[in-house]
């Protein structure tokens, strides 16, 4: 393949398919030039001062690790001379962050998840950084909360870096998915994989096993098929594979295929399931769709849902299209 940078993308598709204004291009850089910062970060281990826990709670009762908090700041410094960007929100701040004295407002909404895979952090296993891009409502003057609570469909792009092996940044601005290998030596994003494509069918899921008593019955039901594979219903062999990290499961999913689930349980009835819906299952559900997957919280799709908080739980069904259809369905009969 070609050695085509970032930059040469970005420019090349606002070129070709005007998807990309220059400042959604310069937010793209941005948030790319960060996260190669956070990938220094979680490369020093603990030759850094990165590992452990950083002794505070976030606004969803986690115990913040150091690297939740750096990657936050690294993320938030390097927005904060705020181009176009109006305001932040993140996984680790309660409220939203507007950009200070910004005049005239920024037309964009930045939200991530700074580190994502937090508990494998201090055992060395692949991690990420997600984020999403929304436009700010016209008009606009003070963001609120109420600014970012869009439905995922309306993300102008989304995306996501994995530190493993190799540090890599895949999104998507509506157009296919793009995937970048950080040179380390020239430090320079460098495309490696054009129009990422998951299959429709696949023979790999992943979930969180150990929940598997507190599942509700259309979940138990489709795993217990995967689980019978050739002797079952689906007269089929079926692989499992869990991280723990959502980035890394799903980049394993856009690579080879696959589906990736964290439904609702009955250990806690009251909540919709862990992952976050405005930073991690919209912005993954954009670049699973765009590379021809779905995605459901089991009763509809991820990207239709109306958010009312920002710090809302969703339950997750995504990857290869018939795999979520198939388990989507199971829900709603
Ligand atoms: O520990 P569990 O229940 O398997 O959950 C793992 C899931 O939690 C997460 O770590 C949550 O994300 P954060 O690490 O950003 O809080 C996902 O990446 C992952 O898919
Ligand atoms: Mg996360
Ligand atoms: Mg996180």
């Amino acid at each position: 393949m070609k050695r085509i940078s970032l930059t040469q993308h970005l420019v090349e598709e606002q070129r070709l398919h005007n998807t990309i204004p220059a400042e959604l291009r310069l937010l793209i850089e941005v948030v790319a030039r960060a996260c190669k910062t956070i990938s220094h970060a979680v490369g020093k281990g603990e030759l850094g001062d990165v590992m452990g826990s950083a002794g505070s709670e976030n606004v969803q009762g986690e115990v913040q690790k150091k690297l939740d908090v750096i990657s936050n700041e690294i993320l938030l410094l390097a927005n904060e001379w705020g181009g176009h960007l109006a305001a932040i929100a993140s996984e680790e701040m309660e409220a939203i962050y507007p950009i200070p004295n910004r005049y005239p407002m920024g037309e964009y909404l930045l939200l991530f998840d700074p580190l994502d895979g937090s508990s494998n952090i201090d055992v060395n296993v692949t991690i990420g950084t997600i984020f999403s891009v929304l436009k700010a409502p016209e008009g606009m003057k003070n963001p609120t909360e109420k600014d970012f609570l869009q439905p995922g469909s309306k993300q102008v792009a989304a995306g996501y870096a994995i530190y493993g092996p190799q540090t890599m940044l895949v999104f998507t601005t509506g157009n296919g998915v793009q995937g970048f290998t950080l040179d380390r030596e020239m430090g320079s994003w460098i495309m490696t994989e054009r129009d990422m494509h998951i299959p429709d069918d696949t023979s790999e899921f992943s979930i969180n096993a150990s929940n598997a008593r507190h599942w509700y019955p259309p979940v138990k039901r489709y795993v217990d098929e995967l689980l019978a594979g050739q002797t079952g219903p689906r007269g089929k062999d079926f692989n499992m594979r869990w991280i723990a990290s959502m980035v890394a499961d799903l980049h394993r999913i856009l690579t080879r295929g696959g589906i990736f689930m964290y439904p609702a349980d009955a250990r806690e009835p009251d909540k919709p399931g862990k992952l976050r819906l405005m930073y991690e299952a919209n912005p993954m559900a954009f670049v699973i769709e765009q590379a021809g997957g779905a995605a459901t919280d089991g009763k509809q799709r991820i990207m239709d849902i109306q958010p009312d908080k920002l710090h809302q739980r969703v339950a997750v069904f995504i990857g290869s299209k018939n795999e979520v259809e198939r388990v989507t369905q199971y829900h709603n009969t």
